[in-house]
């Protein structure tokens, strides 16, 4: 019974990690788009297809509602997901969206919005390949429709509409293992409010600590120490740009970023995401940059706080200030900003400074994937230069 559905699905099975014969590249070749199907997957009956459009202020309520009711919990189910409105326009209108790929599922009678999936475009480089992909994301079905085998229909029906568009692979993360993680990454926290975070229970007093013995050993300054640090701006695109594109070049699985994905992804937007430069105080060139999205998450069934705030460490350039000193400086700004949680992922150079910088591993893990492209073996986390949102 166990992954019914993935195992007739072009990934990489968990049979064929042995069979080193097997051919890195795409698993099936691309259907000849008359023979793609051009109708949606049947719905059980109750239920009919919606394209959600984003630039809608109700749609886009709408979809916000569901997912703040019904999206990923953390494992003990005390903590939501609770993407704002704001970030999910963002997320879901880089350059070149597809307003199809934003689909919905209503219940026909009375139109509720009961499920949610969807893709974006992006250039992602594997290896020495730049393939067009779909990011999967935001795959919700409400609680109360649970187990009717309604995710697999909703995969299918995503599917159908990227390869309309004439793409044949995508990328996507879940925190569950499925056939057959590319990586699976740790999670690490740091704590920036460790009061707030040991009240409501994402943090733990450690042993032989008092409150106020911890709220000290995560103390920062108040203003970032690199000189010449400072939020990034429209102009500075180009030089982010040209830091990012080498900076990646580096990793085995990567986004082909250009000026357009930089603007979109990297330039602040209040209350969505949030990037600094380091502008050098001589040649006024940037050398360095660090970037993190804001993803609060609601607090289950507490009686004195119901919203957790944590960023997200997204891309991060050193070339010429030591990369612990760039992220405390992430830390700084990040606290000035009200976060409680800095969260990132032990992917690219990250591991050099989590420990450094006080970060303490989460409980669980974040599985990469590829869909219909085999790579030979997994890859380390280390070698991921991929942050999904
Ligand atoms: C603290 O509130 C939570 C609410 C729901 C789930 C989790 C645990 C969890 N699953 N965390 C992550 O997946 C995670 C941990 C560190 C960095 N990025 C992450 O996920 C990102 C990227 C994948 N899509 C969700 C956000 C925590």
């Amino acid at each position: 019974q166990r992954h019914k559905f993935w195992e007739t699905q072009p990934v990489g099975q968990f049979k064929d990690l042995r069979d080193t014969s097997l051919p890195e590249g795409p698993i099936e070749p691309p259907t000849p788009l008359s023979e793609v199907k051009q109708e949606p997957y049947n719905l059980p009956n109750l239920y009919e297809w919606v394209t959600c459009d984003m630039n809608s202020e109700e749609t886009c309520l709408e979809v916000y509602n569901l997912l703040s009711n019904n999206y990923v919990e953390d494992d003990e189910n005390m903590f939501r997901f609770n993407y704002s409105k704001e970030f999910l326009q963002w997320a879901l209108h880089p350059p070149g969206y597809f307003k199809t790929w934003h689909i919905g599922v209503r219940v026909k009678s009375s139109k509720k919005l009961v499920a949610f999936i969807t893709g974006i475009p992006a250039k992602i480089r594997v290896q020495n390949e730049i393939i067009t992909m779909a990011e999967v994301n935001f795959l919700c079905v409400h609680k109360k429709l649970r187990s009717k085998r309604l995710a697999p229909v909703m995969i299918k029906e995503v599917t159908r509409r990227v390869h309309l568009e004439n793409i044949w692979q995508a990328a996507y993360t879940a925190g569950v293992v499925l056939p057959t993680p590319i990586t699976s990454c740790q999670y690490w926290h740091r704590s920036l409010n460790p009061k707030k975070l040991i009240d409501v229970g994402f943090s733990r007093l450690g042993p032989r600590m008092t409150m106020s013995r911890t709220m000290k050993l995560y103390k920062l300054p108040d203003s970032p120490l690199t000189p010449g640090f400072r939020k990034m701006e429209l102009r500075d695109v180009p030089s982010v740009t040209r830091l990012l594109k080498t900076y990646l070049l580096e990793f085995v699985v990567a986004p082909d970023f250009d000026e357009m994905d930089v603007e979109h992804w990297i330039v602040p937007k209040e209350g969505v995401v949030d990037s600094f430069v380091v502008e050098s105080q001589e040649t006024h060139e940037v050398t360095d940059f660090c970037s993190f999205y804001s993803l609060p998450s609601s607090i289950l069934g507490h009686p004195n706080h119901s919203n957790l705030k944590a960023a997200y460490s997204y891309y991060n350039v050193a070339t010429k200030t030591p990369l612990i000193q760039l992220m405390n400086d992430a830390l700084i700004v990040a606290k000035q900003m009200d976060f409680d949680v800095f969260n990132a992922l032990d992917v690219m150079h990250n591991e050099g400074f989590l420990k450094e910088l006080k970060f303490g591993p989460g409980d669980g893990k974040l599985h990469y994937y590829l869909y219909n492209y085999r790579i030979k073996s997994m890859l380390r986390s280390s070698e991921l230069g991929l942050v999904l949102l």
